[in-house]
């Protein structure tokens, strides 16, 4: 099913979106995985993220911040379809896309993600944030402590226990090394859509990570829920970086989600 004789046109290509903090580069084992069984697998920076040389605090529209995964679907050749894939608020950024490019996307899969229906509102017993009251978050002022803040960064001695509570510790030690902090006047604009029809008659798969710290596995049943996927897979042993700390899991979860297309 992965790398096709057919013709560039015929691999399974899957494209794969961070959530607030991290980048492209967490997902370098999957993307490794994928790229070795044959499938096409791209990671993307959003704006702010990663190695894009944007100031994160200076992001100030979802739409701004969403732009490089917005580049990356517009520039694909006619009649090319991927897989998109979403972990946690990049969830916002697979559904806004979604919405844009229906024509471009064969299945949509969120990982420990926001999925909101577009045209809906979450509502903060849902699907927002738990823990965005407590003293983990450090605000950033890019724009001077008598303005309101414009970043926002888990504190570094929580990350263990909220993100990566079951990853390997080397994966941990990258990371805190990798992290920037998330646009958070850019993130107030996620899952803010009309109704979609057409983006709802697209695949949508939804994986929730069981040992997750941050977005708790009964919110996680809540959201799907409230639009239920068309396939549901449960990851037993993740915290919330699935990508981290079950990647072959995941790995399989993705293939076999992908063979119940008609490609
Ligand atoms: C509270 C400010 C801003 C926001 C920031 C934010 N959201 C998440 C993080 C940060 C900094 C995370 O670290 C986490 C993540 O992406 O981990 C990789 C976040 C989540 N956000 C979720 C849902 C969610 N967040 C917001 C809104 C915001 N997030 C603020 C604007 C919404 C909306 C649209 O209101 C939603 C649906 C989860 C998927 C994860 C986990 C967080 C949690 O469960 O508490």
């Amino acid at each position: 099913m992965g790398g096709g004789d057919g013709g560039e046109d015929s691999v399974v290509h899957f494209v794969f979106v961070h959530g607030a903090s991290h980048g492209a580069w967490c997902w370098y084992k999957l993307t490794t995985l994928l790229a070795a069984a044959g499938f096409k697998a791209t990671s993307v920076d959003l704006t702010g993220a990663g190695i894009n040389l944007t100031d994160s605090n200076t992001v100030v529209d979802f739409d701004q911040y969403n732009r490089p995964l917005f580049s990356l679907l517009s520039d694909l050749p006619p009649h090319h379809k991927i897989i998109l894939v979403g972990h946690s608020i990049g969830g916002g950024s697979v559904t806004e896309a979604l919405c844009k490019f229906t024509d471009k996307i064969s299945m949509v899969v969120y990982l420990a993600a926001d999925m909101v229906q577009p045209g809906s509102t979450s509502s903060p017993h849902d699907s927002a944030m738990t823990v965005g009251e407590e003293d983990i978050w450090e605000l950033i002022y890019g724009e001077g402590a008598d303005k309101p803040p414009t970043g926002m960064l888990m504190k570094e001695e929580f990350r263990r226990h909220y993100y990566y509570s079951q990853s390997p510790l080397e994966d941990v030690t990258l990371a805190c090394k990798l992290l920037r902090p998330a646009p958070l006047r850019a993130l107030n604009g996620a899952d803010k859509l009309a109704p979609n029809p057409e983006a709802e008659k697209v695949p949508r798969v939804y994986i929730k990570t069981a040992k997750d710290n941050l977005f708790d596995p009964l919110r996680q049943d809540r959201v799907v829920e409230k639009w239920p996927p068309s396939q549901l897979y449960i990851l037993e042993e993740s915290d919330h970086s699935a990508f981290f700390s079950v990647p072959t899991t995941l790995f399989a979860y993705l293939v076999r989600a992908v063979s119940f297309l008609q490609l």
